[in-house]
């Protein structure tokens, strides 16, 4: 009963910076070894979320195993775990790190190192992996490899000398990706005699199957009709299927140490898997669990509304079916006054938002409001109890507060130098603290330590557009800190909106405020009457518009008799209602309440 090494075994990740060509290489590199022929070479196969393609980037991670005959004659079985590229899905990054021995490090010859590559490298190393250096693009006129492995070598501080030339794009070079996965990267190394012991990688639900579930097997072997038990949860199972993605499912007789692939075992419920947990045999159990992984936290909540209030128990049952492959998106009801009956919605970050609301819209034909995205506040209340305050319409009374806690990130942002008076104006701008300032070759590296209050809104918006597009950034959080911070609230004809009111730091609640109620002003069409529209702190109004009364008949000028016509205008109206709330006796579209809280203050 010893460990040994399966040499014919490869696990690796792709790590880079989003766009430096992660999944061209991931579809070469299926391409390549012939797991699909060209005509099931679509699009982009490890990208398989409409949303995801669209928008071209990745969100869950993907597994495929793909068999690679090598030049030492021998035919290797090489399983690629796809990880997400955006900061919001970090989290999925790791976990999928720690399910192999080695990573591709992609990096653009073109563009050079970025934040992430950083971020995401840094997370690779942490999970000793052997990292092979790649550089893509190399067809494109602008690539210049030669420093871009210098620059490797200074700034992450590995070895590029033997680093892969390649383009993606066109094909070229992609075996001798395969060949340094071949000889730079371990072999896993487990024992197959020992008790069962696998890493639940990820799960999700499939409407034929049921919950899937990915495992990377470390000792034992994993056989269908094997009854297993979840360490962590303790719940037990018999499994129904076992197999590998060669891309499509491919049912096994078994998998044994070092491979990684899927079971199924009429489980209902994504929650009932806990991702990092360890899968041992019911009968003949595994003395230690793995290390696991930390549980997921959303960072960021906002409240969905149905437009249409007779929606609510659609946009229950839409959130009980996106949960079921999301974990990380929560979601509990809520009721406001201004919006009715809603859910107060957790998320990894405003990406993660941002697309949680677009499929509930176009998958399951919603109209929704959401409120201003908040983070989470930690609440130390003059009776020695803390709460966390999730949302700012429900704070209680100033005089319990004792103390209020933000979120804190620690932010790294690489930026051409032109840029760099603009960037450091905008961190000090949102309060942000400077930890460091570095070159790597031309380009500034920046560390800052930001509120996330800060960061939500706007920040990547505005930094892109301050450097033409050209900063990246990347973020984890790092701490709470005290801060003097103050609920603002904004009226709408003398009515309180709790769905527009925020927790401000007071040195920047009246720069704020004047911007939210211009913006307001802007984006609130004139009513028969005059609006005022007012931002307070407590009862203190700080700053104040006034939207002016007009009075719109669309169908005035056309009382020739028109009705058909007339329907026509009448029915654009309605068309331009429709996302509109009423608030008191003021319609304040949706457009509002997002686009209110991305101000240049
Ligand atoms: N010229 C050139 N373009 C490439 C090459 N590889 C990828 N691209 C292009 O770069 C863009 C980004 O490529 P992706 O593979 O989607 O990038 P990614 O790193 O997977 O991005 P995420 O999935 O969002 O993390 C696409 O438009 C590709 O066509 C290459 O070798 N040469």
């Amino acid at each position: 009963m010893t460990a040994r090494t399966f040499d014919n075994i490869r696990n690796f990740s792709i790590v880079a910076h989003i766009d430096h060509g992660k999944s061209t290489l991931a579809d070469r590199l299926i391409q390549t070894t012939g797991a699909l022929s060209a005509r099931e070479m679509t699009e982009q196969v490890l990208d398989n979320m409409d949303i995801e393609r669209e928008r071209g980037i990745t969100i869950k991670a993907q597994t495929v195993r793909l068999e690679y005959k090598a030049q030492d004659g021998k035919t290797y079985i090489l399983n690629l775990m796809d990880t997400p590229g955006h900061v919001d899905f970090a989290y999925e990054v790791s976990r999928s790190l720690a399910a192999c021995e080695g990573s591709l490090l992609v990096v653009d010859a073109s563009q050079g190192v970025e934040a992430q590559t950083l971020a995401n490298v840094y997370q690779a190393i942490d999970a000793n992996h052997e990292i092979v250096p790649v550089l893509n693009k190399i067809d494109l006129p602008a690539a210049d490899p030669d420093r871009i492995k210098e620059q490797i070598e200074e700034v992450i501080g590995i070895d590029a000398s033997d680093a892969v030339p390649i383009s993606a794009k066109t094909g070229l070079n992609i075996e001798g990706v395969l060949e340094a996965i071949v000889q730079k990267l371990p072999p896993p190394k487990g024992d197959e005699t020992a008790p069962l012991k696998a890493l639940l990688v990820d799960s999700w639900y499939d409407a034929y199957l049921g919950v899937v579930v990915l495992v990377r097997i470390v000792d034992g072997v994993m056989k269908k009709g094997q009854t297993i038990k979840m360490m962590g949860t303790g719940a037990s199972y018999s499994l129904d299927r076992v197999g590998v993605f060669s891309p499509k499912m491919q049912e096994m007789a078994q998998l044994g140490p070092g491979e990684v692939g899927f079971f199924t075992a009429s489980i209902k419920e994504v929650a009932d898997t806990r991702v990092g947990d360890t899968i041992t045999d019911d009968r003949k159990p595994t003395a230690a669990a793995l290390p696991g992984f930390k549980p997921v936290q959303p960072v960021v909540f906002c409240g969905l509304f149905p437009v249409d209030a007779a929606e609510f128990e659609n946009l229950r049952a839409a959130m009980g079916r996106l949960r079921l492959n999301d974990a990380s998106f929560s979601y509990e009801m809520e009721t406001s006054a201004a919006l009715g009956f809603g859910f107060r919605c957790g998320f990894l970050g405003l990406l993660h938002l941002e697309i949680i609301q677009e499929r509930l819209e176009r998958e399951f034909n919603l109209d929704l409001i959401s409120t201003a995205p908040s983070v989470v506040y930690h609440l130390k209340l003059r009776d020695g109890s803390t709460i966390e305050l999730h949302n700012p319409a429900d704070m209680p009374d100033v005089m319990k507060i004792e103390s209020i806690e933000e979120p804190w990130i620690r932010a790294t942002i690489l930026t051409p130098d032109e840029y760099l008076g603009s960037v450091l104006k905008l961190c000090q701008e949102r309060r942000g603290i400077q930890i460091d300032l570095n070159y790597v070759g031309k380009r500034a590296m920046v560390v800052y330590d930001l509120p996330l209050n800060e960061v939500v809104f706007d920040f990547y918006d505005r930094l892109k557009s301050i450097s033409k597009g050209y900063a990246s950034f990347d973020y984890h959080i790092s701490d709470y800190r005290e801060g003097d911070l103050v609920k603002m609230s904004v009226l709408v004809n003398a009515e309180p909106v709790d769905a527009l009111s925020m927790l401000v730091h007071r040195d920047r609640a009246e720069g704020r405020g004047r911007a939210m109620c211009e913006k307001l002003k802007e984006l609130i069409p004139p009513h028969m009457f005059q609006i005022p529209v007012q931002a307070a702190i407590g009862g203190k109004i700080i700053a104040r518009e006034t939207i002016r009364a007009l009075r719109k008949d669309v169908t005035a000028k056309c009382y020739g008799g028109d009705a058909s016509r007339k329907r026509k205008l009448l029915d654009k109206q309605k068309e331009g209602k429709k996302r509109m709330r009423q608030f008191g006796k003021v319609d304040i579209p949706q457009e509002a309440f997002i686009a209110a809280l991305k101000m240049d203050s």
